[in-house]
């Protein structure tokens, strides 16, 4: 029988096949390529190129495509057969070096923010060789960067590439130091956690909100819904269960390490994590996953939800990026260690991870900000919009320690005494875990857990990657010239820690007194995606981007531009959803069905003229009452929308979010009080019970 073993990474061409399949010194170049950094040699491309197309042919390809990730948040391909005619009305296929490493979309249509005219329509995707080329739809994939003719970043994989290499260099130096002079590289690793939600394909196509948007945008809560808390790791529906073997198979065979399925706590919902790798193949690697999950999803009667907040009032869906650093020789950076020098090492990591974190919440706050996860950040067992970190209460009490010169107390486990060479071995895995917290340390790595679902995870480690790049680089600057490197590094520990500790928030994030006390320790509350917007283009985060060669100036106003345009146009598309669906469908359904309850009076009157008819009255009444207010509070919503074309970027985005989102919430205020009282027959829509529970 075929095991996963046999046919896991049978769509990659991955360094097995490399190996199988390329001349020796053909193969052995490109890995030097590959880990240098270097350009890549005309001659190994075009070797390279042919193995590729011989294996794709074999594969039932009939073309191939760069495969890149613009600022859309999701990925891009234009697909190039590769037959190319010669005479007699024959064809040969081709594929050559060149066409591997260069291609030449137009690329006009793409958002850029500005940085092009559409009349330069000229872009580059360029081979990322970091990554294995696929194959997806008998089509030959090759991942690639994508940027404007003058060279101009217009996508997520440049800039991520980019940051793993700042915080690579400036770890490298760092563990010089500590005497770790082996060490070459060193890699962030990230592990997305992805929730989703599985609804029935016909509910789906029943509803134009989430056809347009993504999410409901109307719909009473159901009498049931996650209350029960009998959803989360519960037993696996059949359906759904098929479902998710299904997937596997499919994110296996593209070489996707996909390990833990389950039950997520909203009725419906579900995850999937991956076991964690290398940054930018994870990120590769979570476009795929998200992209088959609808794919498959479609084969199975679903529709595969992935907006942060598809139903109100119940669990959102997001993204827990669990980013760790390690080296190339085996070292995570954030684990603990066995002996007190890693120990110095470690702590060191770990308080360059805070001072990052703190000085740069920001950008943190901004990585994450999107129209569908504002729903979701604060609500239903979401982290909150104020950046903290969670360390758990042995590690707080080191750093305590450390810093007031005191013996750690309490547990009994750790005695210790200022010094590097006297830090004590740590327990291994602090078994403390706060699912409350914005980022929170579990044991060797860091879960940050505001992305929201549909995000790609580029933006988020990106700029993790390029603050603690950063920070060890002012931590290299400090520690070079010590005399005394152990005492330099505690006291360094021991500075940082101190002034950023503000940051370290070990309780409840959900609890409201936490707002009121990172208020008081100056932490920032950037309540709305626009609020977070702003503070992107502040000159102390274009100086950290331009520092490590990550953005300049024009591509981070370029980006900002992107952002607040994505909000905006998001919100636009909702309101405008909003109205089609209470105009065209609420409200003729709800004159129709007081119109049938009215003839039945009139009906049961004629036939029993002394009949009061009280109650049909009533609702008649209570009916026109709330038609009219809806009435009113979608032409109000109408009024501001047109209003809208007064304004544009940051200014449009602030408008959306206090004019317009108000509104949408009136209107489906009174458009749920009528979903409450018509009958079921008559609505026009699946409702939240349909959709939740009758599957
Ligand atoms: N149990 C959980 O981890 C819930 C997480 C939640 N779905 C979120 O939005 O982050």
């Amino acid at each position: 029988m075929e095991t996963v073993a046999d046919y896991f990474g049978s769509l990659v061409f991955n360094d097995e096949t490399m190996r199988n399949r390329l001349p020796k010194d053909v193969y052995k170049a490109l890995k030097k390529t590959v880990a240098e950094g270097k350009d890549l040699d005309l001659n190994v491309a075009n070797s390279v190129a042919n193995a590729m197309k011989a294996w794709a042919i074999e594969h039932g390809c009939t073309h191939y495509t760069h495969w890149f990730q613009p600022m859309t948040g999701i990925t891009a391909e234009k697909h190039e057969a590769f037959i190319s005619p010669i005479d007699g009305g024959k064809v040969l296929l081709e594929f050559s070096g060149k066409e591997l490493i260069k291609g030449e979309p137009d690329a006009s249509s793409f958002p850029s923010g500005g940085i092009r005219a559409t009349f330069e329509a000229r872009g580059y995707t360029a081979w990322d060789p970091t990554s294995y080329a696929f194959i997806k739809d008998d089509t030959l994939c090759i991942p690639t960067a994508f940027c404007s003719y003058s060279g101009e970043v217009l996508d997520k994989k440049t800039p991520l590439l980019r940051s793993m290499e700042a915080v690579s260099e400036q770890a490298v130096k760092v563990l010089h130091l500590f005497g770790k002079t082996d060490v070459k590289k060193v890699n962030t690793t990230v592990g997305p956690e992805q929730e989703y939600f599985l609804i029935d394909k016909k509910d789906y196509a029943a509803r134009k909100d989430l056809i347009y948007t993504g999410r409901t945008l109307l719909g009473a809560r159901s009498p049931k819904g996650q209350e029960m808390e009998d959803h989360y790791f519960g037993a696996i529906r059949s359906r759904v269960s098929a479902y998710m073997k299904d997937l596997d198979r499919e994110l296996w065979k593209l070489g996707i390490n996909a390990k833990t399925s389950h039950n997520e706590v909203a009725p419906c919902q579900h995850e999937l994590a991956p076991v964690f790798g290398t940054t930018n193949i994870a990120v590769d690697h979570n476009q795929l996953t998200m992209e088959l999950m609808k794919k498959i999803a479609d084969r199975h009667g679903f529709a595969c939800l992935l907006h942060e907040k598809p139903f109100a009032g119940v669990n959102g869906s997001g993204k827990h990026n669990n980013w760790s650093i390690s080296t190339d020789t085996g070292i995570n950076l954030l684990e603990p260690g066995d002996n007190p020098k890693d120990n110095a090492q470690f702590l060191l990591f770990l308080v360059a991870v805070i001072k990052a974190i703190d000085e740069y919440q920001d950008l943190m706050r901004v990585s994450v900000a999107s129209a569908g996860n504002d729903h979701r950040l604060g609500a239903n067992e979401a982290p909150p919009a104020i950046v903290s970190m969670f360390l758990g209460d042995e590690l707080t009490e080191i750093l305590e320690a450390l810093v007031s010169g005191k013996a750690v107390n309490g547990k009994g486990k750790v005695q210790m005494e200022l010094g590097v060479h006297v830090l004590p071995a740590f327990p291994k895995d602090t078994t403390d875990r706060n699912r409350t917290s914005p980022f929170a340390f579990t044991g060797n790595k860091f879960e940050f857990r505001m992305l929201g679902s549909s995000f790609s995870v580029a933006g988020p480690n990106i700029v993790l990657n390029t603050i603690v790049a950063k920070a060890l680089k002012e931590f290299y600057e400090e520690l070079k010239d010590a005399t005394d490197f152990n005492a330099a590094v505690t006291e360094l520990v021991k500075k940082t820690y101190s002034e950023h500790k503000r940051i370290v928030f070990n309780g409840n994030n959900y609890a409201p007194e936490w707002v009121v006390e990172a208020e008081k320790r100056g932490l920032l509350n950037l309540k709305s995606s626009p609020d977070a917007y702003d503070t992107f283009i502040a000159p102390k985060n274009i100086e950290l981007f331009s520092e490590f060669g990550i953005f300049n100036s024009v591509e981070m106003h370029s980006r900002y531009e992107i952002l607040n345009e994505e909000y905006s146009k998001t919100i636009h598309i909702e309101a405008t959803t909003l109205i089609d669906m209470v105009n065209r469908q609420v409200l003729p359904a709800c004159t129709g069905y007081a119109g049938k309850v009215a003839a039945a009076v009139n009906a049961k009157k004629l036939a029993l003229p002394t009949l009061e008819c009280k109650s049909e009255s009533a609702l008649i009444s209570e009916i026109t009452a709330l038609v009219d207010n809806l009435e009113n509070a979608v032409t109000e919503l109408e009024k501001a929308v047109a209003l809208s074309a007064e304004y544009s970027g940051s200014d449009l985005a602030h408008y959306t979010r206090n004019s317009i989102i108000p509104l949408m919430d009136d209107v489906r205020g009174y458009a749920d009080s009528l979903e409450l009282i018509v009958d079921q027959k008559d609505w026009p829509y699946p409702t939240y019970g349909e959709m939740l529970f009758y599957v």
